[in-house]
């Protein structure tokens, strides 16, 4: 080469005058092509996005698709060489003369004259030129980001604020070139295409794997290496050719992360080291933060201009993601922090855990606690991590986060977990009270969790008692015992579950005797095992909760003076509902409120209040408050859906249906019943299936399909010998059955068989429904003496309470026994063992609602009811006992003689069958219609069908 030839610049090449070659396998971007030729019609359009992120694929496609449509479109590749001014403008001036080559020879010439002229002549020159020829013209710049030459970016700047109407410039960077982008951003001179615009979709991932492999993908594998790449399409072929050498694609995929020669090398040599060395440094340093802001980076890299350096990763495309729209926090796209972390394990592997420590530090100081034990156990440092697990184990169980709590110490090694047994033989604790509370299809993960804590511990005491050397320090006689009881304890609550699975009470019984045996001087926490195992085995087995109140309110007040929250907040929870079903509506409500307010006090614990919240709702009922107790059942199901807790979300819908059929929103209960049923068999809850049999069955003998509650009562069959205290709602409700059936023998018999099953001590709710179906039997068969008997009973247990549905929802019956009574009262001036206001009480309880269920009755100007008034009102049909609904319901011998009115007998049959006289006979018709609001037989035949009295 000659020494001129060596001095003259270098021709550029022709290639940087042409849109590159497509990619054989193209995803076509038709929506993105579409907007580009919107787009173009301004004066500036910046594609500014990561490296690899198909720029260049985009905007060549729409330059070849342009020029076939006639635009004209001048392209041109920059590269280092043009980071000369005369170079640049040089190059620009030969890619237009591509398209137009007239133009620019006058300012060619000026910028390379002998003697240049100063460049803004030369532009000026330019902008009239290029005005003067007049057409349509777009100038692509790809690869911006490499010209760093400040009068460059000037001098486009002036072309870009004098450029005529006919030029559109195309700007494609890795980088926010350092141009006025605000002001042009601003004036709407400039529209922007970025990351998430041209990352591709999940159809065009799909598309692109199908081409590059030729293989169809499983949507799973789509869907994973979309989450792994974010839609980043290098990443995404990067891994597709890494793919083409594996046969086991899915193992490939599964492993596919940051650490992959090829990203690492591509990233490497494409981003990192084309950074300067601060920069290149604080982002490997950040990619321990999986979230991150100013405060926290420079907590991290001590680098006290860290929010200036993060705004220059966001700035220069470096895979900066803002999470918030303040641009407060961010995090770095996955697949590259993967890449990042790799990259500093690989070169710096020390500087690791002091970031990681840096990390725990300030999230320990920001009380954010998940993050901190993250980066404790990412530091490696154990034993601060314990410390910090021992002292937030118990906020975690209220919080609900026992599971993450779980991971952890799962993650620490068994030098570890030998010198802190306890800190995981709480966490199994902790897991296996979670376990106790899901519905019995949910419970065994949690389970074998709470298992695999419990063996981990277990393994390691053999070890030790095998003489293996096992690291720390020897221990005393008196710790070995404890942990040793500690772990019996644990597997016999294991064991209790078995026995729960296995419908064992016996063996359910025996544990917790062996238990309770176990923690006489153990710490509360602990106590609350066997106390935990007697609730369920006393609540949901033997229903007789009742039975233990005296030991929960001990149980609380233990509780309370050793300051433990778990502690308190169980026993509270125990004792509110064994108040509840011994009857003592008052101290149940008390308890649940006392447990709300501290559960406000100690923070937000939303997920505890769910257990109350279902006993204050089941209280309200009972007081015939339902608008109060709908609202927090309403309220208690939605929130127990979202938290995941099976078990109260199919006790709050129970209570909710039982509600509803009382309000006569027989549609909605259907609802739920529906709801109810698909998640008892979702989710395998038996210990439900009794209530919702009995609900379902309350709702057919409501909407009149007695064949459908017949037919199910005959399939079920029932028998005394068979007797399960957890099944006692369906056979109540089977007795309905055979009352509605007018099969009151048999449901008498019933009644008798199982008296002494339910009248035993333990359950007053279970002895009060029971003898409130009593009172309606015995009133149905005609044995009003013996149903006022019954009642006077159920008044003396009920009196002080305040318990209104129970008797309401017994309808007519019970309202005429309750007339009777009083009435007796009056006239025998009996002594009453209750006091005469509860049964004034009741009985306007009846009438309001009477006046609720059918407010046309109740405000008509007529005295009496009228049958037509009745079953045009909407809920009419909708009571489950229509006797109700009148407002003088018709005493026993008027249902007599109703019924022999409409078998069609006339009033001379009937007196002879009655035993009375005819005159008697007229009488009790009269009364009848007058009741009814008819005016003969055959409205009365037809009133009495429609409102069921017969
Ligand atoms: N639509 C597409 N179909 C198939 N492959 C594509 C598509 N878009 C981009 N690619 C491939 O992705 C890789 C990166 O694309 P491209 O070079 O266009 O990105 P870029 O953002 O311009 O990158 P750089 O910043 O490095 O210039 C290329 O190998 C390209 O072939």
């Amino acid at each position: 080469m000659s020494q001129t030839e060596n001095q003259s610049p270098a021709p550029p090449l022709a290639t940087k005058f042409v849109a590159p070659q497509l990619p054989l396998t193209l995803v076509s971007r038709p929506q993105l092509l579409k907007e580009l030729d919107t787009m173009t019609a301004h004066r500036l359009v910046l594609l500014s996005s990561s490296a690899g992120s198909g720029k260049t694929t985009l905007i060549s496609t729409w330059a070849r698709s342009a020029h076939t449509a006639g635009r004209q479109v001048a392209w041109l590749s920059l590269d280092a060489l043009d980071n000369d001014p005369t170079r640049f403008w040089s190059s620009v001036i030969a890619a237009l003369r591509t398209r137009l080559p007239a133009l620019g020879s006058a300012a060619l010439h000026l910028l390379q004259s002998p003697q240049p002229a100063p460049l803004s002549t030369a532009l000026i020159t330019l902008i009239n030129e290029l005005l003067e020829q007049g057409s349509e013209m777009t100038l692509v710049l790809d690869d911006y980001h490499i010209i760093e030459d400040q009068v460059v970016h000037e001098s486009l700047t002036f072309l870009l604020d004098h450029v005529p109407a006919n030029l559109h410039l195309v700007l494609v960077s890795r980088v926010d070139p350092d141009l006025p982008l605000a002001r042009w951003r601003m004036r709407g001179q400039m529209v922007e295409l970025r990351d998430p615009d041209l990352a591709f979709r999940q159809e065009e991932t799909a598309c692109f794997l199908t081409q590059v492999s030729g293989d169809p993908f499983q949507i799973d594998e789509i869907q994973l290496l979309q989450r792994r790449t974010e839609g980043w399409i290098a990443g995404l072929q990067l891994a597709a050719l890494a793919l083409r050498k594996h046969n086991e694609r899915a193992a490939f995929l599964q492993a596919f992360t940051g650490s992959h020669r090829y990203l690492m090398d591509y990233v490497q040599q494409e981003i990192l080291k084309r950074l300067p060395v601060p920069l290149q440094q604080f982002l490997l340093q950040i990619a321990v933060l999986p979230r991150m802001n100013a405060e926290l980076c420079q907590a991290v890299t001590e680098e006290p201009a860290s929010q200036e350096l993060l705004e220059t990763l966001e700035r220069q495309n470096l895979f900066l993601v803002p999470l918030d729209s303040q641009r407060h926090w961010y995090r770095l796209h996955d697949l590259f922090r993967e890449v990042m972390l790799a990259h500093l394990q690989m070169t710096q592997p020390a500087r690791l855990p002091t970031l990681h420590e840096r990390a725990a530090r300030r999230y320990e100081q920001r009380a954010e606690v998940r993050e901190a034990l993250t980066h404790w156990l990412a530091a490696g440092n154990f034993s601060q991590a314990v410390v910090l697990m021992e002292r937030v184990a118990e906020s975690l169980w209220l919080g609900g986060e026992v599971k993450a709590l779980s991971r952890w110490v799962m993650m620490l090694p068994d030098r570890v977990v030998h010198q802190h047994p306890h800190l995981v033989l709480i966490t199994a604790l902790y897991l296996l009270n979670s376990a106790g509370q899901l519905a019995e299809g949910e419970r065994l993960p949690t389970m074998q969790e709470g298992k695999r804590l419990l063996a981990r511990v277990e393994a390691m005491w053999q070890r030790q008692d095998e003489g293996s050397s096992v690291a720390g320090e020897p221990r005393s006689d008196a710790e070995t015992a404890l942990v040793q009881r500690r772990m019996r304890l644990l597997r016999w609550w294991i064991a209790s579950f078995d026995a729960i699975t296995k419908r064992d009470p016996e063996q359910l019984h025996l544990l917790a005797a062996q238990m309770q045996q176990e923690v006489q001087d153990e710490e509360i926490l602990w106590q609350m095992v066997p106390l935990s195992i007697r609730f369920v085995l006393h609540q949901s087995f033997l229903r007789e909760g009742a039975l233990l109140l005296p030991e929960f309110l001990e149980a609380e007040q233990r509780a309370r003076a050793s300051g433990n929250r778990y502690a308190r907040i169980k026993t509270m929870q125990w004792l509110a509902f064994s108040a509840f079903d011994a009857g003592c509506l008052h101290q149940a409500r008390q308890v649940c409120l006392d447990a709300l307010d501290l559960l406000s006090q100690i923070g937000e614990y939303p997920q505890l209040t769910g257990y109350f919240s279902l006993c204050l709702a089941n209280v309200s009922y009972q007081w015939n408050h339902l608008e109060e107790a709908r609202g927090l059942a309403r309220h208690l199901v939605q929130q127990a859906a979202g938290w995941q807790q099976v078990d109260l979300y199919i006790s709050g819908l129970l209570t909710l249906i039982q509600i509803e059929l009382a309000a006569g929103q027989l549609d909605v209960a259907q609802d739920l019943l529906q709801q109810a049923e698909e998640a008892v068999q979702r989710f395998k809850s038996d210990f439900h299936q009794s209530w919702l049999a009995a609900h379902r069955i309350q709702y057919w003998l409501a909407v009149g399909n007695l064949e459908a509650a017949a037919n199910w009562a005959t399939r079920r069959g029932f028998s005394p010998l068979h007797w399960q205290p957890w099944e006692q709602e369906i056979i109540l409700a089977s007795i309905r059955v055979l009352l509605a059936q007018r099969q009151f023998r048999q449901a008498l018999a019933q009644l008798e068989s199982y008296q002494k099953y339910f009248e035993r001590p333990g359950s007053l709710e279970s002895t009060l429904n029971f003898l409130a179906l009593s009172v309606v039997a015995f009133a149905q068969a005609g044995r009003n003496e013996q149903a006022r008997v019954v009642l006077r009973h159920l008044l003396s247990l009920t009196k002080a309470e305040g318990f209104l549905r129970l008797y309401l929802d017994e309808g007519g019956p019970m309202h005429c026994t309750l007339q009777e009574l009083q009435v007796a009262l009056l006239q025998e001036g009996e002594e009453t063992e209750y006091s005469p206001a509860f049964l004034s009480s009741l009985l306007e309880a009846f009438e309001q609602e009477a006046q609720r269920r059918s407010p046309r009755i109740a405000t008509s100007s007529t005295p009496h009811t009228s049958a037509q008034a009745v079953l045009s009102h909407p809920q009419a049909m909708a009571s489950p006992h229509p006797q109700a609904l009148l407002i003088e319901p018709l005493s026993l011998q008027e249902q007599r003689v109703l019924r022999l009115l409409v078998a069609g007998r006339s009033n001379p049959e009937i007196a002879r069958e009655l035993v009375v006289s005819v005159n008697t006979v007229k009488t009790q018709v009269q009364s009848i219609y007058r009741k009814l609001g008819v005016t003969n037989r055959v409205e009365a035949s037809t009133a009495a069908r429609d409102l069921h009295l017969l």
